[in-house]
């Protein structure tokens, strides 16, 4: 027999309702702006207990309208009220809330148990310990039905994982592992086969069941899902064409005189009545009046209404016909007492752990996730290809006479113009996966940004070592550079500062620019002028420009390179004193600190901008 549940949270009844709910965006034309309506005047509610699911043709705004429910699109653009327990949106509510993304965002090379107990250990209240959270989480493995493929990987575009419809199981059980009292989701069953999607759905019912409130947006599900549904919502471009039982629709459509005339799902024909679609359906005179009023002026329509027309029918006849009695009901005291209607809008806020813990549990985390892509032969075999090569081409080479010198500094400035280039892009290459996951996550208040961020820049620390030690072996004893510990050792460091500056630079402008394209192109921008004005092209850097220097990483590197190579034999190579070592060495470990903090200022900034 299995032992007693954790509980996570008690379920906190929630009623939810929406009156008058509106959504504008504004474009930016060449000229002008222009608004876009995206909702206008939705109004509904849904009671714990029941799943209420939005459906309407691609582009109705269900995701919209569910964002604006739960509470993540805080726009001033957005108008009517939304209330939970008759409360405005509060922020301890994310602590109650569960949100399935359309996207199944989650780490390709996590277990589908390292998921999930990362998830509870991050997120369940401080109250229980690290083991009951463990516990909680082999219970939602249980309850999801993930116990055989626990120990596979997530998997993702270049990586077998586990199935479709059990990744987005995962997804569910990363939000009800919180036992979140109102769960939104966006097309759960999208891509799904019709039991896995109806597996899926009945889930929900018995997650409602329970005592929870559900909402989900859903695409065309087939009769039988269509039946498991307490409440729909159908959108028409942003209009309510219906709100009321699911049970209900057919017969509202009928009564409005829109039918069909075969046998057909009551999906498939609410969404081709939200498409204007009305083969195959009966039509109301009102709607054939206007037909032959139109037609005897344009005869254009071979006798049938134009999609507009069936669409301003639809939302004519719920506003004079439902509209107001929906408006009336949700005037309707809930039935609740003050003290658990009061509970959803505590002002506080609370983390699943503490500052250390997040630290901890985010480090290991990214030290599992990241090594795969450290240790992928594709990177090893790169770096160790292109280190062979320069071994094979500056082979034993001589410091001994000036000719010998010039060509052994020019593989000391490739050393750190490589070791500049390589980290940036990886950053910006590795960055777009970790950002959705962060915005997710940051989304869901499951720990601090500083927490995340000391994780992942310490946890990078130990597998950045790897590839320059692999590197450097093979480049320093190829070609012969100096040849005692204290040398190689320095060189080491020096290319290690390199790296960790470098990437503070990827991240930073991955984070300030959304868009990948953007992004490596500033970097190589960036990259090149540093390297340019890194002193081996350009000796005298002209006055206006010669601040680069300061900031590029790939000239302090180059300096310390060379210090560390020649100090004791010359004191220039090419033209470029060697002198300063301590003054480069603080001017690398300044940079270290310089771009992360940019970076910092960047993700927070981010967080801005995705509204989480
Ligand atoms: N920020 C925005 N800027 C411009 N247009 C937007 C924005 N957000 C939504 N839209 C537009 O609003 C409409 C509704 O979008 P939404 O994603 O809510 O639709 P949907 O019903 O969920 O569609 P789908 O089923 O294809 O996911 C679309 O035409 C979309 O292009």
């Amino acid at each position: 027999m299995r032992k007693q549940k954790i509980q996570a949270e008690p379920t906190l009844p929630i009623y939810l309702k929406f009156k008058d709910v509106t959504y504008k965006v504004i474009l930016k034309g060449i000229r002008t702006n222009v608004e876009k309506e995206i909702l206008n005047g939705i109004t509904g509610s849904v009671n714990p207990g029941e799943v209420l699911a939005l459906m309407g043709p691609s582009g109705s705004g269900k995701t919209t309208l569910l964002n604006l429910l739960g509470g993540r699109l805080n726009q001033p653009t957005a108008g009517g009220s939304v209330t939970y327990n008759d409360q405005p949106y509060s922020k301890s509510l994310k602590s109650k809330i569960g949100f399935v993304t359309q996207d199944d965002v989650l780490f390709p090379h996590l277990t589908v148990r390292e998921t999930l107990t990362y998830a509870a250990r991050l997120r369940l209240p401080k109250t229980l310990t690290k083991q009951q959270k463990e516990k909680r989480a082999v219970d939602v493995i249980y309850e999801l039905g993930l116990d055989r493929c626990q120990d596979t990987m997530i998997g993702g575009s270049f990586v077998r994982g586990v199935s479709g419809g059990e990744r987005k199981r995962v997804c569910i059980g990363n939000e009800i592992i919180i036992n979140p009292s109102l769960l939104f989701l966006d097309e759960p069953t999208s891509g799904l086969d019709s039991t896995t999607a109806l597996r899926i759905v009945q889930m929900l019912h018995d997650i409602a069941e329970a005592g929870k409130t559900v909402i989900t947006t859903i695409h065309q599900p087939s009769s039988r899902l269509f039946h498991k549904f307490d409440k729909l919502i159908l959108l028409g471009k942003g209009n309510l064409l219906y709100f009321g039982k699911a049970s209900g629709a057919m017969e509202y459509f009928s009564s409005i005189g829109c039918s069909p005339l075969i046998t057909m799902n009551p999906a498939e024909f609410l969404l081709d009545l939200a498409n204007g679609n009305i083969n195959d359906v009966s039509i109301p005179s009102e709607l054939e009046d206007k037909v032959h009023t139109e037609n005897s002026e344009t005869e254009t329509r071979n006798g049938k209404p134009s999609p507009a027309d069936v669409q301003e029918y639809l939302v004519e006849a719920y506003e004079t016909r439902v509209a107001d009695q929906e408006k009336k009901k949700l005037m309707i005291p809930i039935p609740i007492d003050e003290e658990l209607k009061a509970k959803v809008c505590s002002p506080k806020r609370e983390w699943g752990a503490s500052w250390w813990e997040q630290y901890s549990i985010l480090f290991r985390r990214g030290l599992k996730e990241r090594r795969h892509d450290y240790f992928s032969w594709l990177r090893v075999t790169q770096v160790a290809s292109t280190a062979t090569i320069l071994g094979l081409l500056w082979w034993q080479s001589e410091s001994t006479n000036p000719k010998g010198l010039q060509d052994q500094a020019g593989l000391l400035f490739f050393i750190a113009v490589f070791w500049g280039f390589f980290p940036v892009f990886t950053a910006i290459f590795t960055f777009p996966q970790e950002r959705a996951m962060l915005s997710k996550e940051r989304a869901a208040d499951m720990y601090r940004l500083s927490a995340y961020f000391v994780a992942r820049t310490t946890s990078d620390l130990p597998l950045d070592l790897l590839l320059p030690v692999l590197f450097l072996i093979i480049v320093y004893f190829m070609a012969g550079l100096r040849m005692d510990a204290g040398s190689f050792f320095l060189t080491m460091l020096t290319v290690f500062l390199c790296i960790v500056a470098a990437q503070g630079l990827g991240l930073a402008i991955g984070a300030t620019l959304m868009d990948l394209k953007r992004a490596t192109t500033l970097a190589s921008v960036t990259v090149m002028t540093f390297m340019l004005a890194g002193g081996y092209f350009v000796k005298k850097v002209p006055i206006f420009i010669s601040w680069i220097r300061y900031i590029s990483f790939n000239y302090h590197t180059y300096k310390l390179l060379l210090k560390v190579q020649y100090e004791h034999i010359t004191p220039n190579v090419n033209g470029m004193k060697i002198d300063g070592g301590l003054k480069e060495v603080s001017a690398l470990v300044a940079m270290v600190f310089g771009y992360r903090l940019l970076a910092y200022i960047s993700l927070r900034r981010m967080k801005l901008q995705t509204g989480a």
